[in-house]
């Protein structure tokens, strides 16, 4: 049985779309990056994580867990989710007029052992002045999205350029995910 150790509807939607089979199972792992964790790292490890503690809460070893963490990364600094309003101005100011990255890695963790894949995305901004910022914190989205943006909402007027996922820059990169879950027979062919 696959289980999904995420409570985000987002990557349960996106893991729908595919027609696959799972259950959620509900983990709680701190996100906070160590002193010179490397963003790639960084994200790895969290996402091994949440896939580890599922797996450690089933207490089933026919389970087979998915773990997904996405974070924004702009100049080797790492965007999480923003604590409040303020918080969400600052990231979106920051990423104003510039090209960040997304990554998006996941950890498939049985039995058998532990597997990964990581998706990298570029995402372009336009000059977003203060009154278009205000606005879109006023539709709430930021809240709860890494980078303060939601690429399936409202924040897609945000995005000038995309050169990558898009389902993994909104959390689950289903690609690489079917990818993986075919590669260790979670999934059939086709
Ligand atoms: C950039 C971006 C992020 N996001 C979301 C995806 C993730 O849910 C969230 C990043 O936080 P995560 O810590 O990756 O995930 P989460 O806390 O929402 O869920 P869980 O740990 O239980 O699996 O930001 C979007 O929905 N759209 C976007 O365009």
């Amino acid at each position: 049985m696959l289980y999904l150790a995420s409570q985000s509807p987002r990557r349960r939607q996106l893991l729908e779309q595919i027609g696959v089979e799972f259950q959620v199972v509900d983990v709680n792992v701190p996100e906070q990056r160590a002193l010179a964790e490397a963003p790639r790292e960084y994200v790895s490890r969290v996402a091994r994580e949440k896939a580890l503690a599922g797996y450690a809460a089933l207490n089933d070893p026919q389970a087979v867990v998915l773990g997904a963490d996405t974070e924004v990364v702009l100049d080797d600094e790492v965007f999480g989710k923003p604590a409040d309003a303020a918080d969400a101005a600052a990231m979106l100011r920051r990423l104003s007029a510039r090209v960040h990255e997304v990554i998006s890695t996941i950890w498939l963790v049985g039995r058998k052992g532990e597997w990964s894949d990581t998706s990298l995305s570029r995402v372009r901004m336009p000059e977003l002045d203060d009154a278009v910022i205000a606005a879109y914190i006023a539709t709430g989205e930021p809240f709860g999205k890494a980078g303060a943006y939601a690429i399936q909402g409202h924040g897609a007027k945000l995005v000038e350029h995309l050169d990558g996922s898009h389902s993994g820059v909104m959390g689950l990169p289903v690609f690489e995910t079917a990818r993986l879950l075919r590669a260790h027979g979670v999934i059939r062919h086709g």
